[in-house]
């Protein structure tokens, strides 16, 4: 199981620009980017941990994967597959699509941030929490505690 060390990436850092050459040059084992909806992820590191096999993910490296992930003829991704591209982010290439903020507010918890406050000023129906409890979820970082580091 791969665990990325240290924290997420920052929000700007994860929106900076990406040109279409940069992204074609990134399609080797030992550096692969895809873009989905306007985005570039660095899956270099998952590949080896994609449930379809490395190789699947290697092929199609440098490339715009948006249509193949929901390709039913391949295999049409769950939401939870789509959302762990997010702690891969690298850059966006197109304005549409590249609200990282607004993302995250569709999310149930960030689980790159203290829980405890998030849990606070939640509200959630019973229902929903308990679908949300239920989803399979990947992070390739471990993740954040549930009570904030003490200043
Ligand atoms: C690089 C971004 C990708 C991510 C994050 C990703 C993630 C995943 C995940 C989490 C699953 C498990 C089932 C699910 O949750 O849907 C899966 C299965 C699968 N993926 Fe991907 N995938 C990626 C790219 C691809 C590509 C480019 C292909 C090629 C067409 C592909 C083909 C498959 C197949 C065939 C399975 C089914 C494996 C099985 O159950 O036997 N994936 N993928």
């Amino acid at each position: 199981m791969y665990i990325k060390p240290g924290l997420s990436q920052s929000l700007a850092m994860r929106d900076r620009l990406v040109t279409l050459s940069e992204l074609e040059c990134n399609r080797s084992k030992a550096s692969c980017w895809i873009a989905y909806r306007g985005r570039v992820y660095d899956v270099t590191r998952f590949a080896q941990d994609h449930p379809g096999g490395e190789q699947l993910v290697l092929e199609y490296g440098g490339k715009d994967i948006t249509e193949v992930l929901h390709d039913p003829t391949q295999h049409r991704h769950s939401q939870e597959a789509i959302e762990l591209l997010d702690e891969l982010a690298v850059g966006r290439i197109h304005e549409k699509y590249t609200d990282l903020e607004a993302d995250r507010k569709e999310k149930f918890l960030d689980l790159s941030k203290p829980l405890f406050d998030q849990m606070l000023v939640n509200t959630f129906t019973k229902d929903f929490y308990l679908e949300q409890v239920h989803r399979p979820r990947y992070t390739p970082q471990l993740p954040a505690t549930l009570l904030q580091p003490i200043p």
